[in-house]
């Protein structure tokens, strides 16, 4: 039996949503995905996240059954996507980058047009465009022409159509690209509370965004899984071994370093330093100790946090070469 064959226990509601093994992509000689394996349970959101052309909306193509993978298999809900791909399809729900929106139709016209792509009974195709707008903040919006809506609006639309027939999976390419920044806080929230009935793997290139959304993250670069684990994880990963510490009354840089746990201390400007520390040696205590005791003023005490670029920097040391 093949390793992602689902038990016959789990069919009726699987744990394991999406389980793909070995997926790959090439376009002609050049690689856009090497092999990767991923797996999403029920209740959870997936951050893809990587630059430019690492591979992510390929993978999410692939995913979908909109793109052929040169190797691998795909699982939704333990159903073959690649041998039973319309049986496999009724349990996903894609939002792509462009959301595939038809601008002269109402809301209204174009969510019951989806639901019956989707092959909802004519009998609830209205409960579930109503119930679809609902959850994605477009009550009031059914008699709107998607031309004359916002980009924040649209965007619901697009996840509107992505959810109207209740998938397990919903599958988002960079869901909150264009958008302002209150519109982003919206569709994040909408997002995790999506995830915490379906599941949910969405694709960004902010890190912000993974951290603040998903529950797990996957990062490519160049076609590569770099790093796969939980979010936790990359926080940690994140916030490195230095502190930003800043002081009113700053003392001399020896007796800073002087502390127990401490590695090194650079001065960055008046008051502020960073700090490099050993882990679990219990620096940030000896620092906010001594700064009571020494009556130093201390206002800041922090971890710093490594940027995308520094993670990829980090990630990636051994990757050579660019890609389009
Ligand atoms: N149809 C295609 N033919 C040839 N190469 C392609 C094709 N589609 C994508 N690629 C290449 O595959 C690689 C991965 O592209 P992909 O669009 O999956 O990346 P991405 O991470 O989604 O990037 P972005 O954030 O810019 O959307 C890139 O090098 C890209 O140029």
């Amino acid at each position: 039996m093949s390793p992602l064959a689902a038990s016959p226990a789990t069919t009726v509601e699987p744990l394991v949503t999406v389980a793909a093994r070995g997926l790959s992509r090439r376009y002609g000689a050049a690689v856009a995905v090497e092999p990767l394996d991923l797996e999403l349970r029920r209740g959870e959101v997936l951050g893809l996240l990587g630059p430019n052309g690492a591979g992510k909306s390929t993978t999410l193509r692939m995913l979908t059954g909109n793109l052929a993978p040169s190797a691998g298999e795909i699982r939704i809900c333990g159903i073959d996507l690649l041998a039973a791909p319309r049986a496999a399809k009724r349990h996903l729900g894609y939002c792509p980058e462009t959301p595939p929106l038809y601008r002269e139709l109402t809301v209204d016209e174009y969510l019951d047009f989806c639901a019956r792509l989707h092959r909802v009974p004519s009998g609830r195709v209205h409960a579930a465009r109503e119930q679809a707008k609902a959850r994605c903040g477009l009550a009031d919006m059914g008699r709107r022409l998607i031309a004359q809506l916002s980009k924040g609006y649209q965007q619901r639309v697009g996840i509107a159509q992505a959810i109207v027939h209740e998938p397990d999976v919903i599958i988002l390419d960079e869901p909150t690209v264009g958008l302002d920044p209150h519109q982003m806080r919206e569709i994040r929230v909408l997002i995790r509370e999506l995830g915490t009935a379906h599941s949910v793997i969405l694709s960004s290139h902010i890190l912000s965004e993974v951290e603040a959304v998903c529950d797990r993250v996957l990062i490519l670069h160049r076609g590569r899984v770099v790093f796969a684990d939980r979010i936790e994880a990359l926080k940690h990963f994140r916030a490195g071994h230095a502190l930003l510490v800043s002081f009113t009354r700053p003392p001399a840089v020896e007796a800073l370093a002087a502390l127990p746990g401490i590695v090194a201390v650079e001065p960055l400007e008046t008051g502020l330093f960073r700090v490099r520390l050993m882990p679990d040696a219990g620096a940030p205590q000896a620092i906010a100790r001594a700064a009571v005791e020494g009556d130093w003023g201390l206002t800041r005490l922090c971890p710093e946090h490594t940027t995308l670029e520094e993670v990829f920097v980090e990630l990636t040391r051994d990757v050579t070469g660019t890609k389009p």
